[in-house]
């Protein structure tokens, strides 16, 4: 029996479940057994057959979920609007609903009721702030699932606030008296986040970290069932822990009848086989949440991978379904829209299947008036030495290129990292002007080599981004890396970064600066440092309470003007709003961690414009990835970018002008091309202005007349 609405879900979803025999063994083995691409046409027909016959009767079952919960939601805002006592004095209901004799073909119109909840809401009192009209509908959402005994996705955009919807739920499990354990699962570096939004706006619930040492944890596993009380209420402790305890310690916490399990950053699960999924799969828990910004980042596989964890009596082997959709459908030219249209069939029956678990809202869809954002990509020009080094390594002549300096060569040392760097004293028009002496400049007579060909990609990954990466001059004796301005004059990157920084600075902005290499990110140390501006790091090595305070630092020191930060480790969950402006050095193979990483600031809390600076070495591997990330954001584009996912818009995947324009359109507002000139103080000031943000929304494709610059279009 439902402990809040006195519904006995559970019969009627074994009857759905009845009603819709699936052959779902047969068609999963099947489907198994080898590659696609060598099976001959009758087998592919076949398998093909069995597929769509496997989500086909899916598609029933879920379909009956869906008017299901439309019919709870139903009940639950009746009875909130019961409770209230106001609905006749307040609330002009005019359409009268029955969910009894609600048959399932036929659609609820239930807008108005869902109007007066929202007048009527009364958020859970343990919640600590004012949620926006659509966190309450959010939390509605997840109620109904959870009175269902259904697991769900809340995949709203970046920033528009899951971890608060998700607090706010679990304020509303400790009201109804819901004993625990419940659990957060995150990535280390969302915790600080966590811990913070569950004190500011949860703040009588108690947190349990469940994180350090093996004799630590043991100690805090004693803890998980403790329950205490807030005023009348008995509340339960929330556990909170991160993806890499799940897995060391699975043995313990799959001992556990968790309550309910909310997982943030659920991309993560992207692939069914990782050993988090299993993990998750052996937890007993009567219902799991998952958060994530991106539920889509790479192929198909991990839309199923979703099925698989929503439904995982159905959807438990997903081998050789990726097959049927490859990444390479979405380069580019428009007779593949042909391909992609075919495939239309299964992609279609997946997003309607998922429809009624996932909840997708998009900042476009809200109220929240976030402030412009607009996205530029500089292609930075290539030094002599980027440009001899690249070339060696194409033509895999870089040990006789570099066989000369052999005798002198060290190895390559892991460069110190720095907490913290002196203040500067003064900026100029250009430049930072450092309290300290600058380096004497020294001739470089050592060098440091760093060539692994084992994987020529990276290695010209490097040398596009800074050739001291393979190739750095050393303190002659000291096998430190030399400093001096030639760190700024190597690399097309460095000298873009060096005239943009200055000028940033001067004019009072932020910056988050985004890397996928950390080596990369020790160099750019080495050049703040030398150019004495005030930064602080963040990086996958970091602890928790290193993290925190690099954060706190950066937000609340108005002299700490950057943040290092590397992609990976830090695109996910973090609040810092401090910044304005977003440079990503190096663009990830997958764009929804560049997106991720521009998100920590263009969110909540952001009242200034936000340009988000791109850099891209020209003619290099750079402009390799740049084209392959944009592919990739045409698939999510495609599948769950215009709004499928909000469960008041219809589907409509098969219209082939609406796919054609997707994979026409551009992600980036402006692209600049620098033709290797060191950039004038007024090309500058084009390239940083703003004013365009001030009073409108950022402009497409705006034209650019500087010298030195040429737009792209
Ligand atoms: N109702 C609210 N009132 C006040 N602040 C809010 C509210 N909702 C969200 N915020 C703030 O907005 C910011 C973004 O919220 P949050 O981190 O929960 O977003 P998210 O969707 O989880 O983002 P991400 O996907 O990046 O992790 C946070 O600083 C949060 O405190």
């Amino acid at each position: 029996m439902n402990e809040t609405t006195g519904m006995d879900s559970s019969d009627e979803i074994d009857i759905l479940m009845e009603e819709s025999p699936l052959d779902v063994g047969d068609a999963i083995q099947e489907d198994n057994n080898s590659s696609l691409h060598s099976m001959d046409n009758e087998e592919r027909e076949k398998r093909y057959k069995n597929l769509l016959k496997l989500l086909q009767n899916s598609n029933k079952l879920s379909n009956a979920f869906d008017t299901k919960l439309k019919n709870c939601k139903l009940q639950i805002i009746k009875k909130e609007l019961e409770k209230s006592n106001k609905v006749d004095e307040n609330v002009p209901i005019k359409v009268e609903v029955d969910p009894n004799t609600v048959s399932n073909n036929q659609p609820i119109e239930n807008e108005e009721y869902e109007e007066c909840y929202l007048k009527l809401f009364k958020q859970p009192i343990l919640f600590n702030g004012t949620l926006k009209n659509y966190q309450k509908e959010g939390l509605l959402w997840i109620r109904t699932l959870f009175e269902n005994g259904l697991n769900g996705i809340l995949a709203d955009d970046m920033g528009l606030g899951k971890t608060i919807q998700a607090i706010a739920f679990l304020c509303f499990l400790s009201e109804m008296g819901i004993s625990g354990p419940l659990l957060v699962i995150a990535p280390l570096s969302t915790i600080p986040n966590w811990l913070s939004e569950f004190s500011k706006f949860a703040p009588q619930l108690k947190t349990l970290l469940y994180h350090g040492k093996d004799t630590q944890r043991s100690d805090i596993r004693s803890q998980f069932n403790t329950n205490y009380k807030v005023g009348n209420l008995n509340c339960t402790c929330i556990v909170i822990t991160t993806y890499e305890i799940l897995r060391s310690d699975i043995q313990f916490l799959k001992k556990y009848h968790w309550k309910y399990i909310t997982i943030d950053e659920g991309h993560k699960l992207k692939n069914s086989l990782t050993l988090t999924n299993k993990c998750l799969r052996e937890f007993d828990c009567a219902n799991k949440l998952i958060l994530t910004g991106t539920p889509i980042q790479n192929n198909m596989n991990e839309l199923w991978t979703l099925l698989n964890v929503l439904m995982p009596q159905l959807f438990n082997d997903v081998k050789d379904f990726s097959s049927w959709f490859v990444i390479d459908d979405f380069y580019g030219t428009n007779d593949r829209i042909i391909n992609i249209a075919t495939k239309d069939e299964i992609l279609d029956i997946i997003v309607k299947i998922l429809k009624p678990f996932i909840l997708r809202r998009q900042k476009t869809e809200t109220d929240l008036n976030l402030p412009p954002k607009k996205e530029i990509v500089i292609y930075a020009p290539i030094t002599e030495l980027q440009h001899k080094l690249y070339k060696a390594t194409l033509s895999k002549e870089m040990n006789t290129l570099l066989n000369k300096e052999l005798e002198t060569q060290s190895e390559l040392e892991v460069l110190p990292k720095r907490k913290c760097v002196q203040s500067i004293e003064r900026y100029t028009e250009t430049r930072a002007i450092r309290k300290t002496e600058p380096i004497q400049k020294v001739e470089p007579k050592d060098m440091a080599v760093s060539l692994v060909f084992l994987n020529p990609f990276i290695q010209l990954k490097k040398i596009s981004n800074h050739p001291y990466l393979v190739h750095m001059p050393l303190i002659p004796g000291e096998k430190k890396i030399l400093v001096d301005e030639n760190i700024v004059n190597a690399s097309g990157k460095f000298l873009i970064l060096d005239a943009m920084l200055s000028k940033l600075k001067l004019l009072g902005h932020k910056v988050l600066l985004f890397s996928t290499m950390t080596q990369l990110l020790d160099l750019i140390e080495e050049f703040l440092i030398f150019r004495s501006y005030q930064y602080t790091r963040l990086d996958g090595t970091m602890d928790i309470a290193d993290r925190v305070v690099a954060i706190t630092t950066f937000t609340n020191d108005p002299d700490c003007f950057l943040m290092l930060i590397s992609t990976r480790a830090g695109g996910l969950g973090l609040n810092l709003t401090a910044a304005d402006t977003v440079i990503i050095f190096d663009s990830d193979w997958n764009p929804q961690c560049d997106l991720q990483a521009q998100d920590r600031c263009h969110r909540i809390g952001q009242v200034k414009p936000v340009a988000v600076y791109r850099l891209c070495t020209k003619s290099t591997v750079d402009e390799k990835i740049l084209a392959h990330a944009a592919a990739k954001r045409k698939l999510e584009k495609i599948v769950i970018g215009n709004g499928t996912f909000n469960r008041s818009t219809k589907i409509n995947l098969s219209n082939i002008k609406e796919l054609m324009s997707l994979l026409e359109s551009s992600d980036y507002d402006q692209q600049i091309q620098s033709n290797g000139f060191i950039l004038s103080d007024e090309e500058l000031d084009s390239l940083l202005d703003r004013s365009d943000m001030v009073n409108s929304k950022p402009k497409a494709n705006r034209t650019q007349s500087a010298k030195h610059f040429e737009v792209l279009t």
